[in-house]
């Protein structure tokens, strides 16, 4: 048995609990189930996504502290209490009173969702969030250095995260997620982008100098113990990545995706793998819209991830708590 989030134990997640036509390696998505068999995930792999899940809404626009309030008693009071919800820093007092007691966490988003912020700014808005009483800070890295071949400066917003939460008098709680913003990344590049981040900044895996370092007066090791004690998550999304406007084709799950996809989920589990950090998880999200999509990425993690799975899955969606309880019910008791 592994414990998802500590409101669900779910039994070992296997390719037997989703839909018996769905092949254990299926990506989301494109399950194909035949009208003969019963269709779709079973209701423990959907109650096991739903205690996954970090109920989202990231909209500046339209958030309200009403709507804050709908999104917290929505996250708490379904067939299983969601992992956390995930709301704008403005919100995170509000969330903080309306789920107290309730178990589930309050996250928020730093340096988002362009990932660009100064330092002293990524640095001020954790402060912020941190007063607020916030479980979880959801940092994007400066993806845009990283492409640059600017590695401090891609980790320097997660340095200014984990350091903040590390000099606070809760940082035994505070939990740090970075988005790596997958979808914006040579997808042949994000395994290098999830192995900088583990390797060089938190320390796990052998010899984390690069070749050469030693002898090398100049080079600043990037690595943060603030980082390898705080980081729990690898993130794919913001979910806010805009398609490039010279290729309007409409978002897919595949390709032309502008959050999560399988294969970008499959290279963060394998650098998860390599460098053994076995405390660190996966935050699936941008675009996760179905209810096949968050039931086969909880399958995609429970098969590739190495060791145990207990609080080492999370979905980031705003689009599918609805048909994740639609499901359940659907199921019956
Ligand atoms: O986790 C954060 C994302 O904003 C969620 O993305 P989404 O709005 O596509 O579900």
């Amino acid at each position: 048995m592994f414990q998802i989030n500590r409101n669900f134990v779910a039994g070992d997640l296997t390719p037997a609990m989703l839909s018996p036509n769905q092949d254990a390696k299926t990506a989301p998505n494109i399950v194909s189930t035949t009208p003969s068999m019963p269709s779709g995930p079973t209701r423990e792999s959907l109650l096991a996504a739903i205690a996954s899940l970090d109920l989202t809404s990231l909209a500046p626009a339209t958030d309200t502290d009403e709507s804050t309030r709908i999104l917290c008693q929505q996250a708490q009071s379904g067939p299983v209490p969601c992992a956390a919800v995930c709301v704008l820093p403005k919100f995170v007092a509000l969330a903080k009173t309306e789920l107290a007691g309730s178990g589930v966490k309050v996250a928020t988003v730093v340096n988002f969702p362009e990932g660009v912020a100064a330092t002293e700014e990524v640095e001020r808005q954790s402060r912020g969030a941190i007063a607020d009483g916030v479980d979880e800070i959801d940092v994007v890295w400066n993806w845009r250095k990283f492409t640059l071949g600017d590695e401090n400066g891609a980790l320097a917003p997660i340095r200014a995260v984990a350091e903040a939460v590390a000099g606070s008098n809760q940082s035994e709680q505070i939990v740090v997620k970075v988005i790596l913003e997958t979808a914006a990344l040579e997808s042949d590049s994000v395994y290098d982008a999830a192995h900088l981040v583990l390797h060089r900044l938190c320390g796990y895996g052998a010899d984390s100098l690069p070749a050469g370092a030693e002898e090398d007066p100049d080079y600043v090791s990037p690595f943060s113990s603030a980082a390898r004690t705080h980081l729990k998550f690898l993130k794919t999304s913001t979910g806010q990545l805009a398609m490039s406007k010279s290729d309007p084709t409409p978002v897919s799950y595949e390709n032309k995706s502008t959050g999560a996809t399988p294969a970008a989920v499959r290279a963060l589990a394998e650098a998860i793998n390599d460098v053994g950090a076995r405390s660190v998880g996966i935050k699936v999200s941008g675009g996760v819209r179905t209810v096949e999509d968050a039931v086969g990425y909880l399958d995609i993690v429970s098969t590739k991830l190495d060791g145990e799975l207990e609080g080492r899955f999370r979905i980031g969606a705003s689009n599918v708590y609805g048909k994740l309880v639609s499901a359940v019910e659907s199921h019956g008791v």
